[in-house]
């Protein structure tokens, strides 16, 4: 979680060459959406996808009312697309920029030099899909980046249909072969100081197995889940928000440390629990979440 919480609990890829789609963004109450340039739009569509970019950016929909974060998924810069992708965006100023099939640091710093041209490190940053085996070995060093608010760095994407297809490893219902690289890439992003969002579920018929997996990647530590379809949108805003139970402790925990005779304490007990000024600290984060969530 970066440091002023943004809510990314749900982040809904809508294809920029699909009009009802994107007609839709307005309705939606996702934190965030990723307009795709990249697998969602088939080679004959990439160029008439891209022109409607500075459109859609030029009357941005709000999302019930609220700003909802909006990110382009470029083409990779070595495709045949992918350079005069990025000049577009950048016209199109959205918050964010992600970037496919990132390898290594090298694929973030190259596009942040081409932004830096024409904006402020504090305005467009960059979001990876960590989805290829170089990636994978290289985490440490890409995540990194995100300690330098120069690089924009601000987002990681487990890309996991790109994994599965890369690797070779079966996805199985309860991600077995996934999930030791999901846990890397959110140790990564922590270490890093960015924000880190579950893969797609595809099976978007079946929202329980959905509901499952959001359970298993909140548990896991992600800020949230990237979304195919509309009907994903809720479980994955609940999924993600913290718990009744969770908001209760923490503010019971946050109300013990205000107690006149615990002021100068490092370390207390609450209901048979040793609780530290780092319980505190998390106390305080988790609340200061649901209050941005309106939780
Ligand atoms: C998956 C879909 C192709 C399903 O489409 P469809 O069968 O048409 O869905 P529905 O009929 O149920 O749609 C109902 C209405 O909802 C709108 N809709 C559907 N999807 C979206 C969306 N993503 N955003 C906004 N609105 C959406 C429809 O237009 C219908 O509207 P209406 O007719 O007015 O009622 C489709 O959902 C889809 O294309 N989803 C996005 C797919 C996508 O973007 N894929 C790329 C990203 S995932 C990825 O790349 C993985 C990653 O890189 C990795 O490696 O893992
Ligand atoms: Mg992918």
């Amino acid at each position: 979680m970066t440091e002023t919480y943004r809510p990314r609990r749900s982040v809904l890829y809508v294809p920029a060459s699909n009009d009802k789609a994107l007609a839709k963004i307005a309705q939606l109450a996702c934190d965030a959406v990723i307009i795709d340039l990249e697998d969602a739009v088939a080679p004959a569509d990439k160029i008439a996808a891209r022109e409607k970019l500075t459109g859609i950016f030029a009357n941005r929909p709000d999302a019930n009312g609220r700003r909802c974060e909006m990110v382009v998924r470029v083409n990779a810069l070595s495709s045949e697309w992918g350079t005069d992708d990025l000049a577009a965006v950048a016209k199109a100023e959205p918050d964010g920029i992600l970037l496919p099939k990132v390898d290594t640091p090298r694929d973030v710093l190259e596009v942040g030099d081409v932004l830096d041209d024409n904006f402020a490190p504090d305005s467009v940053k960059l979001w990876a899909m960590i989805e290829t085996p170089k990636a994978m070995l290289n985490i440490g060093a890409i995540a990194e980046l995100g300690r330098d608010p120069a690089s924009r760095l601000d987002c990681f994407i487990a890309g996991t249909n790109d994994l599965v297809k890369d690797t070779g490893v079966l996805a199985t219902p309860d991600r077995a072969y996934l999930l030791p690289w999901l846990m890397q890439m959110l140790l990564a992003a922590r270490a890093g100081g960015i924000d880190m969002l579950d893969g797609v579920f595809n099976d978007f018929r079946d929202p329980d197995a959905f509901a499952h997996e959001c359970t298993q990647a909140a548990a896991m530590g992600f800020d949230g889940k990237t979304l195919i379809h509309p009907s994903q949108i809720e479980a994955a805003n609940r999924a993600f928000a913290p718990s009744a139970q969770a908001l209760a402790e923490a503010r019971a925990v946050k109300d013990a440390f205000a107690l006149a005779q615990n002021s100068g304490k490092g370390v207390i007990a609450l209901n048979g629990r040793m609780v530290e000024r780092l319980h505190l600290a998390q106390a305080e984060k988790l609340l200061a979440k649901a209050a941005a969530i309106g939780a």
